[in-house]
């Protein structure tokens, strides 16, 4: 494995960790309330390793969606290091531009958010499928995939060709799933991935999550759901004022 950024600094990392996030640093400045500055993220450092699972966890605005937004590059940060292996390079993703985290985001870091973006008129089944083809993987081989995950997460046959717009937030969810893991990432965020599910249901999202794991990726999530962290995830990164 070669450890260089793209700009070429030698990094040395443990040799099964995927994501290294080093004295991470993020405040935010209330313009509108006479420019306070709010510190959320005061040097949070965390190491993951492929196969393992890593829960946020801390009390209501202790700034746990705060960090996973900066793991998926949506904030820009004030100090402090996101080094992210992307094919066989360590990348800093506050370093990159903004292609630069697009291909990161295409290849490498799936998110699972609670909501799913649906544009009207665009079916289920292309909504889940168009990270593939993004990728270049053919179409028939794409919805395949999406197939056999909307089966097992048992979205039924008749919602797979209208668009999500009108769908339940259950349904909404197990798309926005399907989107995440149809796709090989090394790396995938999960934000409250089953807050909308049922128990069978949840307990599908528990399995093919299970199924990531034993592939080698690297889970990072926000999950109230105590039975889902008991089932899924090795260590808690406590958020809190001591970050
Ligand atoms: N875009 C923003 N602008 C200003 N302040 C923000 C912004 N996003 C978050 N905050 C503040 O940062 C703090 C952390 O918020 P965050 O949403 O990260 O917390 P959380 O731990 O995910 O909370 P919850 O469990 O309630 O979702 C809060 O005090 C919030 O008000």
């Amino acid at each position: 494995m070669q450890s260089l950024t793209i700009n070429h600094h030698p990094v040395n990392f443990p040799n099964q960790a995927l994501l290294q996030v080093d004295n991470l640093r993020k405040s935010f400045i209330l313009h509108q309330q006479g420019g306070i500055n709010l510190s959320v993220l005061e040097g949070v450092s965390l190491s993951v390793n492929a196969g393992e699972c890593v829960a946020l966890s801390g009390t209501s605005g202790s700034g746990k969606s705060t960090f996973m937004r900066c793991l998926y590059a949506n904030y820009r940060v004030d100090s402090g290091s996101i080094w992210v292996k992307h094919d066989e390079y360590w990348v800093d993703l506050c370093q990159l531009a903004p292609h630069e985290i697009l291909a990161v985001r295409q290849k490498t870091i799936g998110y699972v958010s609670q909501f799913l973006r649906v544009i009207p008129r665009v079916p289920a089944l292309d909504v889940a499928a168009e990270p593939l083809l993004e990728l270049g993987i053919d179409i028939d081989v794409a919805y395949h995939k999406v197939k056999d995950l909307f089966h097992r997460l048992n979205l039924s046959e008749r919602l797979w060709h209208l668009s999500p717009t009108t769908f339940s937030g259950g349904e909404k969810q197990r798309v926005n799933i399907t989107r995440a893991l149809a796709v090989d990432y090394p790396i995938l965020l999960l934000d409250e991935p089953t807050s909308a599910l049922d128990a069978t249901n949840r307990q599908v999202v528990i399995e093919l999550l299970q199924e990531k794991k034993a592939q080698g990726c690297a889970l990072i999530g926000i999950f109230h759901d105590e039975e889902v962290r008991a089932q899924l995830c090795n260590r808690e990164l406590i958020f809190g004022h001591d970050n």
